[in-house]
């Protein structure tokens, strides 16, 4: 679906016509998941996820067979405030790696069987620094919703959508912050590991960003806050409705954009699982504010999509019992 939006209400417009789960092919999902043989929510979890991707699937039985992980890459003007433990070129310098198959996610993707795409946008020309004012204007943050709009394949069968950002834990516990209450400290971590002093300022500078930017409408919010590899997320998640695409989120920064998209259009979510619960402190609360239980819980704090891809492994292996197990007529085993 090529769809072109200029402005943000324009995306706003195009949220409120997603289409929404297929309550049919669910029903069928549910049948058919109350005659496999084991007894009834013995795989607990994995067939309300399987139910779950049936429904946007709108297929009663369906496989996993063509999964995609897109990475994002974006540059934060704030790491001028020394918020991260890594310099910011490492940004550019792992989507080489990335290109280059030697990242942690190369690996997790093809453990998976899943396609991996790698978008870098505008690395040399970083956002705006957010303790001074909004850290992308409406063009910017349009620009990048867009280019994660166009990033998805519409063959896919199920998105990871990771990120790449030194600094963007920052702009994440921002946005948790401006989005669902509480205290700068509530939201701050160490991300890629600041030490007591790094932290004690990087709780200050997000303090400063939340002065710095009033409103809490979700989108604006992404715009003053956010990053360019979080708007495309955003993006991509909002494109992959469209194509009745499940999406398996990823880490804190994914799950604060997600968060963005959520408040900006209750339900806009309701395509998406939570893949893990990260190491980041603040990751909890970020996913109740989104109403999401993590599928997994690994103390990863990585991001590049690594926790949503061994989700996607999970998923994978709910489908393939959901779809390829035998009913207890077939199998001729004698039901309860
Ligand atoms: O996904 C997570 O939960 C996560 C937690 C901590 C750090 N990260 C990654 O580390 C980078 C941001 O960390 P920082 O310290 O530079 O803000 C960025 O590239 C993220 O992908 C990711
Ligand atoms: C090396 C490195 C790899 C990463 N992958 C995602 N975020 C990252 C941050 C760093 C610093």
């Amino acid at each position: 679906m090529t769809v072109t939006f200029n402005t943000l209400d324009e995306f706003r417009a195009l949220l409120k016509t997603a289409p929404h789960a297929d309550q049919n092919a669910l029903s069928e999902a549910a049948d058919r998941n109350g005659q496999l043989t084991k007894p009834p929510g013995a795989l607990g979890r994995l067939e309300d996820v399987a139910l779950w991707y049936a429904s946007w699937r709108g297929e009663a039985a369906p496989q996993i067979s063509a999964p995609q992980v897109i990475i994002f890459a974006g540059n934060h003007g704030v790491t001028a405030q020394g918020v991260s433990a890594f310099p910011a070129e490492v940004t550019a310098q792992m989507v080489m790696n990335f290109e280059h198959g030697g990242a942690a996610i190369n690996q997790l993707a093809k453990t998976f069987g899943a396609s991996l795409n790698v978008h870098a946008l505008d690395l040399d020309r970083p956002t705006a620094d957010f303790t001074e004012g909004p850290a992308m204007t409406e063009a910017e943050v349009v620009a990048a919703l867009q280019t994660g709009w166009n990033a998805v394949d519409a063959n896919a069968d199920v998105l990871v959508t990771g990120e790449m950002g030194i600094g963007n834990t920052t702009s994440a516990a921002a946005i948790g912050a401006a989005l669902l209450g509480g205290a700068a400290a509530d939201w701050t971590g160490r991300g890629t590991g600041v030490d007591d002093a790094g932290l004690a300022n990087k709780t200050r500078v997000v303090e400063q960003g939340l002065a710095a930017n009033a409103g809490r409408d979700g989108l604006e919010v992404l715009r003053k806050l956010g990053g360019r590899e979080l708007a495309a997320m955003v993006g991509a998640i909002a494109r992959a409705r469209f194509g009745q695409i499940p999406v398996i989120l990823d880490g804190f920064i994914c799950c604060a954009a997600a968060a963005c998209l959520e408040k900006e259009e209750a339900g806009a979510l309701d395509h998406c699982v939570a893949g893990h619960l990260s190491a980041e402190g603040a990751h909890e609360k970020l996913l109740a504010g989104i109403g999401k239980e993590p599928l997994l819980s690994l103390g990863l704090r990585l991001g590049e999509g690594s926790g949503a891809a061994l989700a996607l492994g999970v998923l994978k292996a709910a489908l393939a019992c959901h779809s390829g197990m035998a009913t207890f007529a077939e199998a001729g085993v004698s039901d309860a």
